[in-house]
């Protein structure tokens, strides 16, 4: 079974709820306003609340709540953190920057990579002392005004030139039809750990779909 599930870009309680109880191990909020994802910490929060219900109300495992950040200051960490599990770092965040924003305020960290070729993979293991969690990514297009959710994959072998000792997530394109490719390509690797996904759960940018994340959830899981 994968340990590693992560549903990103939820923006209302409903979906929030459906993939917690289908299984999704983490939950995504998306704090980038050129987004088309983008949730504020108030929003997100009354978000964690009433999953947090429902888990307790039908018996299911509440997931952990992640909060994507990209090149975020402060003032914006701090205002989400309380109810966070975890930071998710997307942009240009240095590997002391993570591990000091980890520590400060108390929350595990997941440091997205963008992954064109072999030496980004490898590169990854600059963030050993600083993330619990490598995510790996499609390079966004260049034009492009945010540096993830394009639903864009990349050659997956790219990372078995990856030996760091921080456990990793494939993201990038994936989607209910296509996880099970991904995960066999990369599941002898040591380290992996699971999937995340936004646009390939949704059916307009922004809007996810919640059969499409049960199937995704239910594909992921059999995958391994
Ligand atoms: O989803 C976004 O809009 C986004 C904005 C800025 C940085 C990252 C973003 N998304 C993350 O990118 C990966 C892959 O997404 P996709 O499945 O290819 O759409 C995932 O972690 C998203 O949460």
């Amino acid at each position: 079974m994968p340990g590693f599930i992560k549903i990103c870009g939820i923006r209302d309680a409903e979906t929030a709820v459906a993939a917690a109880a289908a299984g999704a191990s983490h939950l995504g909020f998306v704090f980038f306003p050129k987004s088309p994802r983008f949730i504020d910490a108030a929003a997100a929060e009354d978000i964690v609340t009433e999953v947090k219900r429902a888990a307790f109300d039908q018996g299911f495992d509440a997931p952990g709540f992640v909060g994507l950040f990209v090149d975020a200051g402060e003032r914006a960490l701090a205002e989400a953190a309380p109810f966070l599990t975890h930071f998710q770092f997307h942009g240009r965040e240095s590997p002391e920057r993570c591990a000091a924003m980890g520590r400060q305020f108390g929350l595990g960290v997941i440091k997205a990579v963008p992954v064109g070729a072999a030496e980004d993979a490898a590169g990854a293991a600059a963030f050993a002392d600083a993330a619990d969690m490598i995510l790996f990514d499609a390079r966004p297009p260049r034009s492009a005004d945010r540096p993830g959710g394009h639903g864009a994959a990349f050659d997956w072998a790219l990372l078995r030139a990856y030996e760091g000792e921080t456990p990793f997530a494939l993201a990038g394109g994936l989607a209910p039809d296509t996880v099970a490719a991904a995960v066999a390509a990369v599941k002898g690797l040591a380290g992996f750990e699971g999937v995340d996904v936004s646009s390939g759960v949704e059916s307009a940018p922004g809007v996810k779909d919640a059969r499409l994340i049960a199937a995704f959830v239910a594909a992921a899981k059999a995958a391994f």
